[in-house]
């Protein structure tokens, strides 16, 4: 089986040993092999794309470490002249706040380049002329996206200290004007926020239920692979017996707002991810070119599964694979 590419976190003297990333792997039969793309595919790849997206979370990075080689990549992409582009379904930052991780990892990203799921979020309202307000389960990428459409909200970070005791007699308030709830990656979710996003959908007429996205498990530390946003829709889906508005991949609306933004054909554009039933899935609907790459959530078991059945075009074990190419893709560019 293929090792996996891990950034580990590097160990200070007397520091207690950090332990191997572990992954939530469920236990699968592989049958086939998808193999790795071969140097003359990369070739083919690097003519004749203009433009990769990049998922962002075990492609670029993981949590807060850029995976190595990372840069060097990017380099020799722009250096060939191909456009880039970052999308990310984690919605705990908004696109500026990305801009400043970027600049923190040493990334030389233009803001143009970024698109989060906290914008699609305040995009896809905007695209419905919403004009009530919005509860929100998430943190402040969310409520930035939102000011910036000048959308009203509530909720969000300033509920995460909120307490239900449910003393006899407790009953919650809830403001009858909230006409869409959005969910998103929230790490201080509480039985507060969940029962107040409840009586909104429940109660307000025709309010909206809004994900970002509803990925299962995501490296939200280089060490581990953590519970995502979708354990987060869930719990909202399982009180109110009603499915989301997905609003990040591998959604219409977002596929749909980001080929306007590059103005491109989609056979020259090539989605690069880690996860199948998000990224690649995401690119396969769209038409785009799909490349998988092993240095996130996806394992080759996985991939290789009978019961996967998302087969991207291009398998690579960490993007910086490209760089083997390096020298023959500029003389072919
Ligand atoms: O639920 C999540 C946590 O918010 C997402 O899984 C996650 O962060 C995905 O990010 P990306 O699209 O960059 O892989």
């Amino acid at each position: 089986m293929q090792v996996m590419l891990r950034s580990l976190p590097s160990t200070r003297a007397g520091a207690r040993p950090v332990r191997p990333a572990r992954k939530m792997t469920p236990c699968l039969a592989a049958s086939r092999s998808i193999p790795r793309a071969t140097n003359e595919q990369k070739i083919d790849l690097l003519k004749k794309v203009e433009c990769f997206i990049f998922d962002c979370d075990g492609v670029i990075w993981l949590g807060d470490k850029v995976i190595e080689g990372v840069p060097e990549t990017l380099d020799m992409l722009r250096s060939m002249g191909k456009k880039v582009f970052f999308v990310t379904n984690n919605s705990t930052k908004s696109r500026a706040g990305y801009m400043s991780k970027f600049q923190s990892l040493g990334l030389d990203v233009k803001a143009e380049e970024i698109y989060s799921s906290s914008y699609a979020a305040a995009a896809y309202l905007e695209s419905i002329n919403f004009q009530k307000k919005v509860y929100v389960i998430g943190e402040t990428g969310i409520l930035e996206e939102l000011d910036l459409k000048g959308i009203r909200h509530l909720g969000g970070p300033s509920d995460a200290d909120k307490r239900v005791t449910l003393k006899s007699g407790e009953f919650m308030e809830h403001d009858h004007g909230v006409g869409a709830v959005v969910v998103g990656f929230d790490r201080y979710i509480n039985y507060f926020k969940i029962q107040y996003a409840t009586l909104c959908i429940r109660e307000n007429p025709g309010c909206l239920f809004i994900a970002t996205n509803r990925d299962a498990v995501t490296h939200l530390t280089d060490a581990q692979e953590w519970a995502g946003n979708g354990s987060m829709v869930g719990a909202i889906v399982g009180s109110t017996k009603r499915e989301p508005i997905v609003v990040g991949k591998p959604s219409d609306f977002m596929l749909k707002n980001i080929s306007a933004t590059l103005g491109l054909r989609p056979d020259q554009i090539c989605m690069v991810g880690d996860r199948l039933d998000t990224d690649i899935m995401f690119g396969k609907n769209g038409g785009l070119a799909t490349s998988l790459v092993l240095s996130g959530v996806t394992t080759e078991e996985v991939l290789n599964s009978p019961d996967n059945k998302v087969i991207p075009d291009y398998v690579l074990s960490k993007l910086p694979d490209l760089l083997t190419v390096k020298e023959s893709a500029m003389v072919a560019a």
